[in-house]
């Protein structure tokens, strides 16, 4: 079973069809965390603020313990997506200063493209270039929809915005993408397909 975790996120439902679409047979949206202890494999989407979504997923008892135990100390493969990627970091900067999951060592941070021509928010189609050979996260373009991004370690692939910036990070089992795979068409659904057999 993939445990879809449903923080009340706005693209739960794209991300959803999308991983219907990639072959997923047997999706669950859930926030709790007895299922999540049980997934196969777990899928972290988020869309709006930083702190909101922080507080949407400690606001169920027992869910951030889960999801560490099953992802850290199991091994269950993990894709956070959008702002399911940036909580992995250890604090975000949006709207105030707020503790993330803590699983990657590094904070999310207002893109700044000042005195440039790039526009904040980040909004398009970009080039997601990898820093090695990473089994999901591939060159080729994806949708990017943010103002923020990810400062710090294990960045495995990056776009340029006004300058390099983190548009994947990973370590073992555990991937995030800044940008979103449920609108990237064929990328996106290649990546989530990748995702869905993907033994770490
Ligand atoms: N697409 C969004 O929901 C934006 C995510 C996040 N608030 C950012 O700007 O980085």
């Amino acid at each position: 079973m993939l445990a879809l975790v449903d923080i009340q996120s706005g693209n739960l439902h794209s991300v959803e069809n999308a991983l219907r679409a990639a072959g997923a047979a047997d999706v669950t949206i859930t926030a709790d965390p007895d299922r999540i202890s049980r997934a196969d494999r777990i899928v972290l989407p988020g869309v709006g603020a930083f702190g909101a979504c922080a507080a949407n997923l400690r606001a169920v008892d027992g869910l951030e313990s889960a999801l560490r135990k099953r992802v850290l100390e199991d091994g269950a493969p993990f894709l956070g997506i959008c702002v399911g990627m940036q909580l992995l970091a250890q604090h975000g900067e949006e709207l105030g200063h707020h503790l993330g999951l803590g699983w990657f060592e590094g904070s999310v941070r207002r893109l700044d493209a000042a005195g440039t021509d790039a526009k904040v928010p980040h909004m398009g189609w970009n080039d997601v270039q990898p820093s090695g050979n990473h089994p999901l996260v591939h060159s080729g373009e994806a949708y990017f929809l943010h103002s923020f991004a990810y400062e710090g370690g294990e960045v495995i692939a990056s776009t340029d915005h006004a300058g390099p910036v983190a548009a994947a990070i990973g370590r073992d089992n555990i991937v995030g993408v800044q940008f979103h795979p449920e609108k990237s068409q064929r990328y996106g659904l290649d990546l989530l397909s990748r995702f869905l057999k993907w033994r770490p």
